[in-house]
């Protein structure tokens, strides 16, 4: 793990790699309650290997609790946890060893330099590929003689990324990686994600608020509400759950925001748009037995898709203009 996760691997420690067609990580019924609250809610999940699996969820939808009790840092009130084939409780250095996270803290010593962060993590890491460390460390600018604390938030989320990275880790959690920083580091941030996994068979879980992030990156999108699994596919295939339809109504349509499946109304430029989850030309038919003149289908981006799901119910019709 990163440099706030320092474990010793005894270099004679054989690494167990995970059994092909083994999920990296996988959860049965897993539940973690604070008194009446769950934070995770019976949550089964099966992420298999490779390529980027993104996790999206409002606040409070259970995402840092389920990386806390998936790196062994938290025990769950009930269920089972197992992560590259091991169970979350019983991790040892070298399991440890497999997994890179870097979270938004990108927290550091911050009165070491840089070189000497680095050096303390090359010998942590039996696997430790100087190259690579110094080829993302590049793209982040960062000068290896600064101390931490003389970092900005931006160089610092490189040195996190790249100690991460050089570990060769066979599973890396990103978990909010670039909050706060702008959009030059943001773009390398993104960048080193996308050419780590077409260069090496690194599973990564990226968790982001940022749609345009899961956008660019996402093989596997995981949608979690409340503590629970809601929806896991292809980015694509949730936008095709989700359809906009734009019709022209004579009235205020306040009994449309009932209809089944609605998810978001909006009054745009006069006309209402419509997103709507997982209904098709019956939708369109029932706008115009409510009166609708015109009714037309449009496409909808994972990133409108994504935010009506997660604020179904909470938004009222509103007026917006382009
Ligand atoms: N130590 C705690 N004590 C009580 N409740 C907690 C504690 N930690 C988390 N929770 C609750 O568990 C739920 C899930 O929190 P969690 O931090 O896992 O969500 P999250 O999806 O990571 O949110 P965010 O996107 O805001 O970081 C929330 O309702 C939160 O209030």
């Amino acid at each position: 793990m990163s440099a706030t996760h320092l474990s010793v691997v005894p270099a004679a420690v054989p690494v167990p790699s995970l059994p092909a067609g083994e999920p990296v990580i996988e959860t049965e019924a897993l539940t973690l309650s604070y008194g009446r609250r769950n934070a995770l809610d019976a949550l089964s999940l099966s992420i298999p290997r490779g390529r980027i699996h993104a996790i999206v969820g409002a606040n409070g939808a259970g995402k840092s609790s389920l990386f806390r009790i998936l790196l062994g840092f938290q025990s769950p009130t009930s269920g089972r946890a197992r992560i590259l084939g091991r169970d979350c409780a019983s991790l040892s250095a070298g399991d440890r060893a497999r997994i890179g996270f870097v979270n938004e803290e990108h927290s550091l010593p911050a009165w070491l330099r840089v070189d000497e962060v680095v050096a303390m993590q090359r010998r942590l890491y039996p696997r430790w590929d100087e190259a690579r460390y110094r080829h993302i460390a590049e793209h982040f600018n960062v000068d290896a003689s600064q101390r931490i604390r003389e970092l900005s938030r931006g160089e610092r989320a490189g040195v996190n990324l790249a100690m991460a990275l050089a570990q060769r880790p066979e599973l890396l959690i990103l978990d909010e990686p670039t909050l706060g920083l702008d959009v030059v580091a943001r773009r390398a941030l993104l960048e080193t994600v996308l050419e780590s996994v077409d260069e090496s068979d690194c599973t990564i879980i990226y968790c982001s608020h940022q749609m345009e992030e899961i956008e660019r990156l996402a093989d596997n999108l995981i949608i979690l509400e409340r503590g629970r699994l809601m929806h896991m596919s292809a980015p694509d295939d949730f936008c095709r759950r989700v359809s906009l339809w734009v019709a022209e109504m004579p009235f205020t349509p306040g009994k449309t925001a009932d209809l089944p499946g609605v998810l978001q109304v909006q009054r745009i430029d006069g006309l209402f748009h419509y997103l709507v989850l997982d209904h098709g030309e019956d939708f369109a038919q029932r706008l115009e037995a409510a009166g609708a003149r015109r009714v037309l289908r449009g496409a909808v981006g994972l990133e409108r898709a994504v935010n009506a799901f997660l604020t179904r119910g909470h938004a009222a019709p509103t007026e917006a203009s382009r």
